[in-house]
């Protein structure tokens, strides 16, 4: 067992009161490890976001606890989140979208231009530099997203479905583009994902949350090189069989709890 990064005990969080109220994780435990590569599966309503969110601190949980890597000073946070939009602001360009954690949120003085310019180039988008994200590609878009969450040097990446809208070829690009970019920087990451051959694909370790509101199940994984070696993974089978649980979707929920 290595370091733990990220250490969740007993997480309890919940929406809507009264005869609406819907518990959503009900003491959850979890275990992140530093450098470790997390995916998240299970059907929709499961709770997926909503732990991830927490993960994030942009949720606050009923009961329980997470410990989660501090942030080192005020000018590097520890985590960057990227959601399945890549929520770009549309009337910056490329370049200064992917500024725009550093030079905003932090000491904009210690933020590093220069290694946040090297991102261009390495995520393959200084052509495109100067354009405004309605000129771009959902793939380019995307790249940007990610690039703008590690412009500030996080230690560990939450990435909540970050490709399930693109097209299945730019997907399976982005994913072979992931895998290099985290092995390169040594992120800890944790992945939303419903796409079980993605998280084949991708994680060190798989667990599944299946509406129980506590994690159901975990499968180490050794993520193949392949994609055409992920049909035959005796985890795939298992993890298909149990994802077929159904949850109540949140169109079940009064409007007003949405
Ligand atoms: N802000 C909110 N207000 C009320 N209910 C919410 C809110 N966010 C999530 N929920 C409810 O909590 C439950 C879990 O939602 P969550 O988005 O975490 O699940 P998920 O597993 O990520 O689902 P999906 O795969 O569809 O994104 C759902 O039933 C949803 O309706």
């Amino acid at each position: 067992m290595g370091t733990v990064e990220v250490r969740v005990t007993a997480a309890r969080k919940g929406y809507g009161h009264g005869s609406a109220a819907r518990p959503v994780l009900k003491g959850l435990d979890l275990e992140v490890e530093r450098g470790e590569f997390l995916v998240l599966v299970g059907p929709s309503g499961s709770g997926k976001s909503t732990l991830l969110r927490a993960l994030a601190g942009l949720e606050h949980l009923d009961a329980g606890r997470i410990e989660r890597p501090a942030d080192a000073g005020t000018d590097r946070p520890a985590i960057g989140v990227v959601f399945q939009q890549p929520l770009l602001m549309p009337w910056l360009t490329v370049r200064q979208n992917i500024h725009f954690g550093g030079r905003y949120r932090f000491n904009h003085k210690r933020f590093d231009i220069a290694a946040a310019d090297a991102l261009l180039e390495r995520f393959g988008l200084a052509a495109v530099a100067d354009a405004r994200p309605d000129q771009l590609s959902g793939g380019q878009a995307q790249r940007t997203a990610v690039a703008r969450a590690v412009a500030v040097q996080p230690r560990m990446l939450l990435l909540d479905e970050p490709f399930s809208a693109l097209d299945p070829a730019t997907r399976n690009a982005l994913q072979d583009w992931l895998r290099d970019l985290v092995a390169q920087l040594g992120l800890t990451v944790v992945l939303v994902t419903h796409d079980v051959d993605e998280a084949l694909y991708l994680g060190d370790r798989i667990a599944l949350l299946d509406g129980s509101g506590q994690v159901a199940a975990e499968w180490a994984n050794t993520p193949p090189r392949e994609r055409a070696d992920l049909a035959d993974l005796p985890t795939r089978a298992e993890l298909l069989a149990r994802y077929a649980t159904d949850v109540p979707r949140r169109s079940n929920l009064p409007q007003e709890t949405r």
